[in-house]
């Protein structure tokens, strides 16, 4: 039987996701979609016969949808979340889970009453080859322990609506949650750094940032994000240990030796830097929904994602650093 997915929210990465359930993934099928622009929503509705519906509670309610996908602007998350709690459903979230800490713990001490995991948040590099590989050379002992991160994480042109905050609340948190899953340890203290200001950033918004982190047992991290690289999304790490170093290779792309030249292309946008990601996340969720047992990121994951990134932005606004602190992990998330 196909599993019945309900999509909220049909803007970029909505309409991305809708035709990677209809064309890619096997398993599943969208009946149903809505968004607060109506027009979006009945015409993705009408390009893969779904149903509109016109608001989210609606679309988590209805007969039609077994599982939710969410996919609407950040501040929006967590009362569709909680709804879909109440209405016993599976939900993938995009990320991030919640804009405030208090609304991810409303979130997991709904999922603890109900008694199962209900919930799993959009982190969706964990699906990635590539830094999979990468956990596995660290696990592995083959570079000793880790000591220290350099990343970075730069989008080509800024989206204007993007703050300040969501430098680190909506892009820098998929660099939180992938070291915190590469190094398997919770952040200690979290400092954000700013230095000469880009002139093509938009108008108020800080960029480039640095957010440095250090976990529980002292690795020292350093996260470039910036939201006007000019050039294109490039994304990198590089974890150096003890005895060696790994480092996450650019996405496997054709080289060309022409007029004089070695080239390779970079991506643009983040939709082609992670296609693969993507797809595999979507896959694991429905075939996990369908055995009743979710295995990705969890509440609990996108609650420290929060609470790091809250952390953070207090950084900024003090100029000093500040300590990260989570509270104890309820064993229902172990
Ligand atoms: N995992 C990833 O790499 C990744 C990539 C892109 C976006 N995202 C996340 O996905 C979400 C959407 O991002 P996007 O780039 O597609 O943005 P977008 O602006 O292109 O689309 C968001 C859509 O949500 C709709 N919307 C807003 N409020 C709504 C509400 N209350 N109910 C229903 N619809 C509503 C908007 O009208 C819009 O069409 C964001 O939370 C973002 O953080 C995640
Ligand atoms: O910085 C961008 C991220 O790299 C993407 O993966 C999306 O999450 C997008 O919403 C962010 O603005």
């Amino acid at each position: 039987m196909e599993l019945r997915i309900g999509v909220i929210g049909t803007g970029g990465i909505g309409r991305d996701h809708i035709r990677r359930l209809t064309d890619v993934i096997t398993g599943a099928k969208v009946t149903a979609v809505t968004d607060i622009n109506k027009e979006i929503a009945d015409k993705a509705a009408k390009q893969y016969h779904a149903l509109s519906f016109p608001t989210g509670e609606d679309l988590i309610e209805s007969p039609e949808v077994d599982a939710v996908l969410i996919a609407s602007w950040d501040p929006t998350h967590a009362g569709y979340v909680l709804s879909c709690i109440q209405a016993g459903k599976y939900v993938l979230c995009e990320k991030p889970l919640a804009t405030t800490a208090r609304d991810c713990l409303k979130i997991m001490d709904a999922e603890m009453s109900y008694g199962k995991r209900l919930v799993q948040v959009g982190f969706m590099r964990r699906y990635d080859k590539d830094y999979r590989a990468m956990k596995e050379v660290i696990q592995s002992g083959r570079i000793g322990e880790p000591l220290l991160v350099h990343a970075c994480h730069r989008n080509r042109t800024h989206i204007t609506s993007h703050s300040n905050d969501m430098t680190v609340t909506n892009s820098g948190i998929h660099e939180i949650d992938i070291l915190r899953w590469l190094l398997e340890e919770e952040y200690a203290s979290a400092q954000v750094l700013t230095g000469k200001q880009n002139k093509n950033a938009a108008e108020g918004l800080q960029d480039p940032q640095i957010l440095l982190l250090k976990t529980k047992n002292g690795v020292q991290i350093g996260i470039e994000v910036n939201m006007t690289s000019g050039y294109g999304y490039d994304i990198q790490c590089e974890i150096v240990g003890e005895t060696g170093t790994v480092r996450l290779p650019d996405p496997s792309a054709l080289l060309i030796r022409s007029e004089g030249k070695h080239t390779h292309q970079i991506f643009t946008e983040w939709s082609q830097r992670f296609v693969d990601a993507y797809d595999n996340e979507l896959q694991q969720w429905v075939n996990d929904v369908k055995k009743a047992t979710l295995s990705g990121p969890s509440a609990w994951d996108g609650y420290a994602a929060c609470i790091t990134a809250d952390a953070l932005i207090r950084s900024r606004n003090s100029g000093t650093s500040v300590p990260v602190t989570l509270q104890r992990r309820p064993e229902f998330y172990d």
